[in-house]
């Protein structure tokens, strides 16, 4: 009890943003952590601002919750948070320092180069990619029209096809829908995703892991994200590595990623490039890429069961930009004005990463007359951001209208920032983009989905919050064609 109180016993300087209420002795706030913490936050803002903090076992976390402040520190300031949280969760798995999200200063800023011209050059936001997940969008079309209208719950398919997308870019390969190795993973990874939230928790209270049973699901997560890097993201790198040829051009990232490794070395130039890095690097890409996109589609084929007036409309418009003949493409894009503001106000209204990457405050600095001091952790609450009434005037209605202006044309609101700002911004951006518009053009023009309910009663929009607000599960039926 010494030992704890000790090393919770604290020193902070006197103007950090307020707390909501006094913390308790060696806990602080921990016991406040459980519930819906979404709502919690929003009580807690009310109660002390804007920018308050929390005390979780002696270590300061700093909330921020307003958009002026999350841009100011997170691109004025950036060079005093450049690193994410060293969280108890990366350190289970043994990867500190490694992959993108978890790689500090240095190795951080050559990992996501690396893997950002790596993903430029397999196609990402250009064409080919767009061709790629074409195949993808009409193996999916193919097996919802299989359905023959019967109700069914398309997450799990959602997920996969997505998923395929990263995996043909990661590993080269796409998988079959009822392929059980790749099933199995993708529950894997939806578990790894689920319980994230609950082991971050543990960082400041790392020996409560130790305890008997598994409170916090961490020997879940830990059993999850283990097999997902071993079985998976190290057998992959092991197979193209044995069949790697310097020769050829690089189809898939792994094997971008080797070849520049091995460029770099051949030079004799320093590097963090390493097999380490690779393994986590497609974790996260297999991670990142899949739930994110599919989870948002999700959230958008859920909220046209509740505005069925608004999938008629995103219909007829693709009806009459498109036609019903072939798929849409890219270039349709910037005419169907109408779907592109119901993407962005499904990005809004789902709010589907509520809390972006938490950050380590590098050395003390000042904004708006408050001390963020060096070693306390900064959360940027996207979520306040995308729920703010002076932003949006009515947040808690689903209008897509927000998104165009008098003229019809689209309205770029910078307070919409689903990928986060900054230098850490969604490595994904372009990719995800491009997957909503694609897979949701297609999913629209060619059926129609309605609630599986024949009382008409609507599946609930409560999320789940794991890492992401998912939503809930629910079954559609669909038709039109
Ligand atoms: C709708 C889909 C997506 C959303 C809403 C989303 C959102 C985010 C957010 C909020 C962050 C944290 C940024 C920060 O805190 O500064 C992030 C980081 C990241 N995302 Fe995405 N993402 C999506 C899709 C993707 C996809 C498809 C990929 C795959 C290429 C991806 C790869 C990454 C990576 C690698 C990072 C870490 C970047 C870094 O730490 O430097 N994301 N994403």
């Amino acid at each position: 009890v010494v030992w704890l109180w000790t090393k919770s016993r604290r020193n902070y300087p006197s103007n950090i943003p307020p707390f909501p209420s006094t913390p308790l002795p060696i806990v602080g706030h921990f016991l406040l952590m459980g519930g819906n913490r979404r709502d919690k936050i929003q009580v807690w803002r009310k109660v002390a601002g804007d920018i308050f903090s929390l005390d979780l076992g002696g270590q300061l976390n700093i909330l921020v919750n307003n958009f002026s402040t999350i841009k100011e520190i997170w691109v004025k300031h950036a060079d005093y948070i450049v690193n994410a949280q060293d969280s108890f969760a990366v350190q289970l798995i043994g990867e500190h320092d490694k992959g993108i999200t978890s790689a500090r200063d240095d190795n951080w800023k050559e990992q996501r180069t690396t893997s950002l011209s790596i993903l430029r050059s397999l196609g990402m936001g250009k064409n080919v990619m767009a061709d790629k997940i074409q195949e993808e969008v009409s193996c999916v079309l193919e097996k919802i029209a299989s359905f023959k209208g019967q109700p069914e719950d398309v997450r799990l398919l959602l997920n996969i096809s997505v998923s395929n997308v990263i995996c043909s870019v990661a590993v080269g390969k796409r998988f079959d829908y009822e392929d059980p190795f790749f099933v199995h993973f993708i529950l894997q990874l939806i578990d790894a995703v689920k319980y994230l939230r609950s082991v971050a928790i543990l960082t400041p209270f790392k020996y409560l892991y130790y305890l008997p049973g598994d409170l916090f699901n961490a020997k879940r997560w830990t059993k999850a994200s283990t097999e997902l890097n071993e079985k998976f993201g190290k057998a992959y790198v092991n197979k193209i590595k044995q069949d790697f040829d310097a020769h050829e051009d690089p189809e898939n990232f792994i094997a971008a990623y080797i070849k520049e490794m091995k460029k770099l070395r051949d030079k004799g130039i320093q590097t963090h490039l390493d097999e380490e890095n690779l393994v986590a690097i497609v974790r996260l890409l297999f991670l990142a890429g899949t739930e994110t996109t599919s989870i948002t589609t999700l959230w958008c084929l859920l909220y046209m069961l509740h505005y069925p007036e608004v999938q008629e409309k995103v219909y007829r418009e693709i009806e009459a930009n498109v036609g019903t003949e072939r798929i849409p493409n890219m270039s349709d894009k910037p005419k169907l004005v109408y779907l592109n503001a119901v993407i962005m106000e499904t990005q809004r209204f789902a709010s589907l990463v509520p809390i972006g990457i938490l950050r380590e405050v590098s050395d003390t600095f000042k904004v708006g007359g408050f001390t963020f001091p060096k070693g306390s952790i900064l959360w940027p609450v996207l979520d306040s951001v995308h729920y703010e009434k002076k932003i949006w005037g009515d947040p808690e209605n689903f209008r897509p209208e927000r998104f165009i202006d008098k003229n019809g044309a689209l309205i770029n609101r910078e307070e919409l920032i689903p990928f986060s700002i900054g230098r850490r911004i969604c490595l994904g951006e372009a990719l995800a983009k491009m997957e909503l518009f694609l897979f949701l053009s297609a999913l629209f023009q060619r059926f129609k989905f309605e609630p599986a309910d024949s009382s008409g009663k609507l599946p609930t929009l409560k999320e789940s919050f794991g890492s992401y607000l998912c939503a809930p599960a629910f079954q559609t039926e669909v038709h039109r064609t």
